[in-house]
């Protein structure tokens, strides 16, 4: 096997959770009178955690920017209450991560998604054994800083270009590129912005291709 470790992006590279983000931010939008975005849109505002994202929905909206803080409240009380509705795994996910875990590589999460509901999500879901999990307000810094990614790649003893970053989006794509990571994309995710036809490791369509070759 060409990696010791393998970590994962959570949003769109092992589930779809845009449906139920979605509903938090359709909860939050009632709460706070605004207009709600239809899915398309909240999709294209995931990536970067949440406070960004209720910044792009409030910029949307054309409200204030100085409502984040109560709009943000109002996000992650409605995500909170319902973290894994409209949310499934993705196709594969399971597989793969069994997969690799039989194999006896080590397996980590780096996600921006907060850290409560991602160990809600991963436990719900039965998604794992990752023996790292690092999520958007677990350090002071998120993706696409690289020190979350590095975070998990320290906490499971890979060695330099023994761990592959395994996402979807070009955030993830620019967080392994500024932590020299290696870094696999799965096309068809949340991806909001360019990625260079020669930046990643690999590129996926599906996430059991890990397993046939690597
Ligand atoms: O919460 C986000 O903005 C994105 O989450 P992800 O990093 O798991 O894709
Ligand atoms: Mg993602």
């Amino acid at each position: 096997m060409r990696w010791d470790a393998y970590i994962f992006d959570l949003d769109g590279t092992l589930i779809d959770s845009a449906p139920g983000i979605h509903a938090a931010v359709a909860t939050m939008c009632d709460a706070e009178a605004l207009p709600v975005p239809d899915l398309a849109t909240v999709k294209g505002f995931i990536g970067n955690g949440v406070p960004r994202l209720v910044e792009r929905v409030l910029d949307w909206a054309g409200a204030d920017p100085s409502r984040q803080p109560s709009a943000l409240a109002a996000m992650n009380a409605a995500y909170a209450a319902d973290p894994t509705g409209g949310t499934t795994v993705l196709p594969g996910a399971r597989e793969l991560l069994s997969g690799l875990a039989a194999r006896g590589a080590r397996l980590g999460l780096c996600t921006n998604k907060p850290e409560g509901p991602t160990r809600a999500i991963l436990d719900a879901l039965e998604l794992g054994p990752f023996e790292a999990v690092v999520g958007g307000d677990t350090l002071d810094r998120r993706k696409p800083d690289p020190a979350p990614l590095r975070h998990v790649a320290e906490a499971l003893g890979a060695a330099s270009g023994r761990a592959l970053y395994v996402g979807d989006s070009e955030v993830d794509w620019q967080t392994a590129a500024a932590a020299a990571i290696p870094y696999a994309h799965l096309r068809g995710g949340y991806q909001n912005g360019p990625i260079p036809a020669d930046g990643p490791t690999r590129w996926l369509a599906d996430l059991r291709e890990l397993l046939e070759t690597d």
